[in-house]
C-alpha cells in the first residue's frame, strides 16, 4: 500500500509539546498517531500512541537536550520506519507570535524564520520552542516544506480600543498592541460550538482556555473581538508561572528599587510567578488540587477570582454574555475550578449543573441558566494540519 500523503503537525506549549501525523489525502485530516511530551513530569519521556493508544515509540529526553531538537530527528525516524519514506509532505507549526504581518499560515522560508525569530522578545517562553524545530528539522530534511500557523492570526481582526494601549500613539505605529494568543484553540473550540449548538454561532461567546498558559477570547459572529493577552503571552489571566494583568508601577518598582535588571524582571515575571508563585509550591493546578497546604489553595482562589473577574470583562466588551466555553488542560478536566469559576460569575446568570460538571459533558449549565456553559476540548493540532493541507492544496510547492 503507497504511504499516506500526510503533514506532522508540532505544538509546542509552555510546558508540553504535542505532536499529531495527518494523513491530508482526503479533504478533512486524519490523525494517525499522536505524541505528548509533558514537562510536568520529573522525567519528561515523549510517548508516541497510536489512535488507538497503543505505544509506538518512547524516548526519554536527555538533560542536554534543552531545546528538545533531536526529540524531532527522532521522531522523523519513527514516521518513515513506520508510514514509509516519503509519506511526508510538510510539517505544520505552531508559531505562537505573527507580528503585526501574518493573518494567516505562511510557508517558512529562511527570510521568514529569521523574521519570526526575531519576535522572541515578545514571546521569550514559546518563540524559540516553537521555532528550533524548524532549524532541526531544516537541517537533516531541507527540502521538507515547514509551514508556520500563528496563535495571533485569529485575533487579527482585533480593533481599537481593544487593540490599543494607553500609551504615546508613535509607540502603537512601531507595533505596539494587544495582539492575542491562543487563537488555534479560539479557532477550534468556536468551529466545534458552532457544529454542536448551531443556534449559539453568532452569539456573545466567551472561550476560556485555561491550560498552563491561559486567556480568553470574546467572539461575536464566531470573530475574536477582544480578548486577555496582549502584546505579549504575560498579559491577562494568572498562568502556571505567569503574573498576567499587573500594575506596571510594580516592573518599574523592582527594577528601580529592588534592582533588579530587565532580566531578572523577565524571569521572574514570565518563569517565577502565577500559580507557582503564589503557591511556593507548583505550577500545576492538579498538584495544587491535591495540595492541603494554605497557600495552594490561596493560588488557586487568586486563579478563579481573576479568571471570573476577566469574563466579566470580555463580556462588557460584547454587551452580554449568551455563551461560555471552557477549554485547555485545566478547563477540560477539572470540575472544581470550573464550578468555582461558574459560583463568581452567578450574577451574571452562570448556573453550572453540578452532575453535568462532574461527568465533564459537552453541556454543563443548568436548564435555567439564562448563560449556556460548555466544555470542549481543543484541538490545535488538527487546526494546524487543516490549515497546512489547505496551504499546501494552493501552493504545492510550499
Ligand atoms: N485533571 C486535571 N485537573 C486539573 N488540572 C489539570 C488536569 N489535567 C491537566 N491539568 C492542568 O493543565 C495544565 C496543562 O494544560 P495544557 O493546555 O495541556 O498546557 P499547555 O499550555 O502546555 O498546552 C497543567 O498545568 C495542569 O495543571
Ligand atoms: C500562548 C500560550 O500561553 O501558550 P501555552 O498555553 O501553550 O503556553
Ligand atoms: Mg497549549
Amino acid at each position: 500500500m503507497p504511504a499516506p500523503a500526510s503533514v506532522l503537525v508540532l505544538n509546542s506549549g509552555s510546558s508540553s509539546i504535542k505532536f499529531g501525523l495527518f494523513d491530508i489525502s482526503a479533504a478533512e485530516p486524519i490523525l494517525l498517531c499522536s505524541g505528548l511530551l509533558d514537562e510536568h513530569q520529573a522525567k519528561p519521556r515523549l510517548v508516541v500512541k497510536s489512535t488507538g493508544g497503543h505505544v509506538l515509540f518512547e524516548k526519554k529526553r536527555e538533560a542536554s537536550d534543552t531545546d528538545s531538537g533531536h526529540l524531532f530527528a527522532d521522531v522523523l525516524g519513527f514516521i518513515e520506519d513506520q508510514f514509509g519514506k516519503g509519506c511526508l509532505r510538510a510539517v505544520g507549526h505552531r508559531v505562537v507570535h505573527g507580528g503585526p504581518d501574518y493573518s494567516g499560515p505562511v510557508a517558512l522560508t529562511e527570510e521568514i524564520t529569521a523574521k519570526l525569530e526575531a519576535l522572541t522578545p515578545l514571546a521569550p517562553l514559546h518563540q524559540p520552542r516553537c521555532l528550533a524545530p524548524v532549524r532541526t528539522i531544516r537541517a537533516i530534511q531541507p527540502a521538507l516544506a515547514q509551514i508556520a500557523c500563528f496563535d495571533t492570526a485569529f485575533h487579527h481582526g482585533l480593533a481599537p480600543p481593544a487593540s490599543r494601549f494607553a500609551i504615546p500613539r508613535r509607540f502603537e505605529a512601531r507595533g505596539l498592541r494587544r495582539y492575542g494568543f491562543h487563537g488555534l484553540s479560539f479557532e477550534y473550540v468556536a468551529g466545534r460550538l458552532a457544529g454542536t449548538a448551531p443556534d449559539l454561532a453568532a452569539s456573545r461567546t466567551v472561550i476560556a482556555h485555561l491550560g498552563n498558559g491561559a486567556s480568553l477570547c470574546a467572539l461575536r459572529d464566531g470573530r475574536s473581538v477582544d480578548t486577555t493577552m496582549g502584546l505579549t503571552p504575560l498579559d491577562g489571566l494568572v498562568m502556571g508561572t505567569r503574573c498576567g494583568t499587573i500594575d506596571p508601577g510594580v516592573l518599574l518598582y523592582l527594577q528601580q528599587h529592588e534592582k533588579m535588571s530587565a532580566e531578572a524582571v523577565q524571569h521572574l515575571l514570565y518563569h517565577e510567578s502565577g500559580l507557582l508563585g503564589v503557591s511556593g509550591l507548583s505550577s500545576d493546578m492538579r498538584t495544587l488540587l491535591a495540595s492541603r497546604e494554605a497557600a495552594a489553595g490561596e493560588a488557586i482562589d487568586l486563579f478563579t477570582f481573576r479568571a471570573a473577574q476577566e469574563i466579566a470583562v470580555m463580556s462588557n466588551s460584547l454587551q452580554g454574555l449568551d455563551c461560555l466555553v471552557f477549554t485547555g488542560g485545566i478547563g477540560e478536566h477539572s470540575k472544581e475550578i470550573r464550578s468555582a469559576i461558574g459560583e463568581r460569575l452567578a450574577w451574571l446568570g452562570v448556573r453550572i449543573d453540578p452532575a453535568a460538571n462532574d461527568a465533564a459533558r459537552e453541556r454543563i449549565n443548568q436548564s435555567g441558566s439564562a448563560v449556556d456553559v460548555f466544555v470542549i476540548p481543543t484541538n490545535e493540532e488538527i487546526t494546524i494540519a487543516r490549515h497546512s493541507a489547505a496551504l499546501l492544496r494552493k501552493q504545492p510547492t510550499a
